[in-house]
């Protein structure tokens, strides 16, 4: 996954894949079989249902309003214009939505409210189906244009907030006109029946929606967004020239049909939207995922890291001091290793750490235990519930195991093959600081660092008496002082 861009993420610059290109294809022409068989049957009178145009518009304006909050959340990252211009279309079809159900004849008054004339709401479906597709058209010019920010507190918010409230204002003129300057407008509508100007209309409404989609299918790079705006043109296509066009009336079914298209269409970006954020969880979680693993382990030896050892010994001290079990350490550090890398090179240097992390790991294998890199070419191997005397034969069996792995070294001084000096300190039931009591030891944030240094005192010792061997630090109650035993591998 690449953690260095979250375009892949967003629906506006995700490119569209082969898959989505088919799914969209699939979608539309099923949409023009279903389109082209009721066609023939546009006039078809069948019962008014009062109640559909309420249900059809409350979940046309729902899914419009959620679309176009998803689509300000990707003006957040995406600062583009082209997609604040889409936003402003979702809000300005929500608008228009109530705003055609408030003066729908016979609805909430028998000649609608909003002052509305008998050809109001008619007027109000042109102009709700010929803007929306002014906006698409200000999506494809103005994409890739970034918004501009006025200087002041929280500019992006503003800027969105006066694009909301420019196309709300719009949404109120062009509804005053349709309701209250209905008489000035052109006679589209003859009691419930449409007349001859209306064509004239709904082809300058189409032809929008023509250019929109034209102007969405030449662009270069197609995102994903790109694609379904495509399918929701088409989708509106449908609508008009089943509700506008072929049909005759109100309430046939042309008129239902064309309406069902429109609250498809209108949910296609808002279903995908919706699949996107499922996505960009998952992503998300999947990185978080990655970058915590990346910052817990060692990336050349692949054995967990300085971080994870410091936060696993915390944990494992404060665990010790609770229950009072022993936690030992063991602070390893590869003998004559400039040599090493002085004469075999630095590639096989690293090889050799890897060798040696590789065993360390096999052998802390019990839940709890931790290999760990420390740093360089010394590392870490953390033994919770084991006391100091299991603990030195543990390191014992590592030098061991290392003599039997029989890397050559040699230029060591120790032994014909690579070895490890190690200390190792142990603190136990009684033996800690402070006893173990939550305000003794268990609470001192430094405590743990006291075991560090004790192994390391101790593997100094090692390194002065000879190296190749492993030594057990004195109890960590006592003062850091000379270490109680070193024994030679
Ligand atoms: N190849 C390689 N070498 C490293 C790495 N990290 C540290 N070193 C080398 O490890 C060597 C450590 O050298 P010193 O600290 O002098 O210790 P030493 O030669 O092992 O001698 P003693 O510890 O006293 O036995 C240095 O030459 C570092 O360059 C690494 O990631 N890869």
């Amino acid at each position: 996954m690449d953690l260095t861009s979250n375009s892949e993420v967003m629906l506006s610059t995700a490119g569209a894949g082969l898959r989505a290109q088919r799914l969209a294809g699939a979608v539309l022409l099923l949409s023009l079989l279903v389109f082209g068989a009721l066609v023939p049957f546009a006039k078809l009178p069948l019962a008014p249902v009062w109640a559909f145009i309420p249900c059809y518009e409350s979940m046309l304006l729902i899914s419009d309003l959620i679309t176009a909050v998803l689509l300000l959340g990707q003006v957040r990252s995406t600062r583009s214009r082209g997609v604040l211009a889409l936003a402003c279309g979702y809000f300005f079809t929500a608008g228009m939505t109530v705003v055609h159900a408030l003066s729908f004849p016979g609805l909430f008054s028998p000649t609608g409210l909003l002052g509305a004339g008998p050809q109001s709401t008619a007027w109000l479906y042109m102009f709700w189906h010929g803007g929306f597709p002014l906006f698409v058209l200000a999506y494809a010019g103005l994409q890739g244009v970034e918004l501009r920010m006025r200087p002041g507190p929280r500019p992006l918010y503003r800027a969105i907030l006066r694009c909301v409230l420019l196309t709300l204002l719009l949404v109120v003129a062009l509804g005053a006109l349709a309701t209250i300057g209905h008489d000035r407008l052109p006679v589209i509508m003859v009691k419930q029946r449409y007349a001859p100007a209306l064509t004239v209309v709904v082809g300058i409404v189409w032809s929008f929606s023509v250019f929109a989609l034209f102007a969405v299918w030449r662009k270069r790079q197609r995102s994903m967004l790109d694609l379904w705006l495509m399918v929701v043109m088409c989708a509106w296509l449908i609508d008009i020239a089943l509700s506008a066009l072929f049909n005759g009336a109100r309430f046939d079914l042309g008129f239902y049909a064309g309406r069902i298209y429109g609250l498809l269409a209108a949910n296609f970006v808002l279903m995908m939207l919706m699949v996107e954020n499922g996505t960009l969880y998952l992503n998300l979680s999947r990185m978080a995922d990655e970058l915590r693993q990346l910052s817990m382990v060692d990336t050349m030896t692949g054995i967990a890291n300085r971080r994870q050892f410091d936060a696993t010994l915390e944990a494992e001290w404060r665990r010790a001091m609770r229950s009072g079990a022993p936690l030992s350490l063991l602070m390893l550090d590869i003998d004559f290793f400039k040599c090493y890398n002085d004469a075999y090179g630095h590639v096989a240097g690293d090889g050799c750490l890897r060798r040696v992390a590789q065993l360390l790991a096999a052998a802390a294998r019990r839940p709890g235990e931790l290999a760990a890199r420390y740093g360089g070419e010394e590392f870490a191997v953390l033994l919770p519930g084991m006391d100091g005397a299991a603990a030195l034969a543990f390191a014992q069996g590592i030098c061991r195991a290392l003599a039997e792995l029989g890397v050559e070294h040699a230029h060591s001084a120790a032994a014909g093959h690579v070895t490890l000096s190690i200390g190792v300190a142990c603190v136990g039931a009684g033996s800690a600081p402070g006893g173990g009591h939550p305000g003794g030891a268990a609470a001192d944030a430094a405590a743990p660092l006291r075991l560090v240094e004790a192994a390391d005192l101790a593997l100094y010792a090692s390194k002065t008496g000879g190296r190749n061997r492993a030594t057990l630090a004195p109890p960590l109650r006592a003062a850091a002082g000379p270490p109680c035993a070193t024994l030679p591998a």
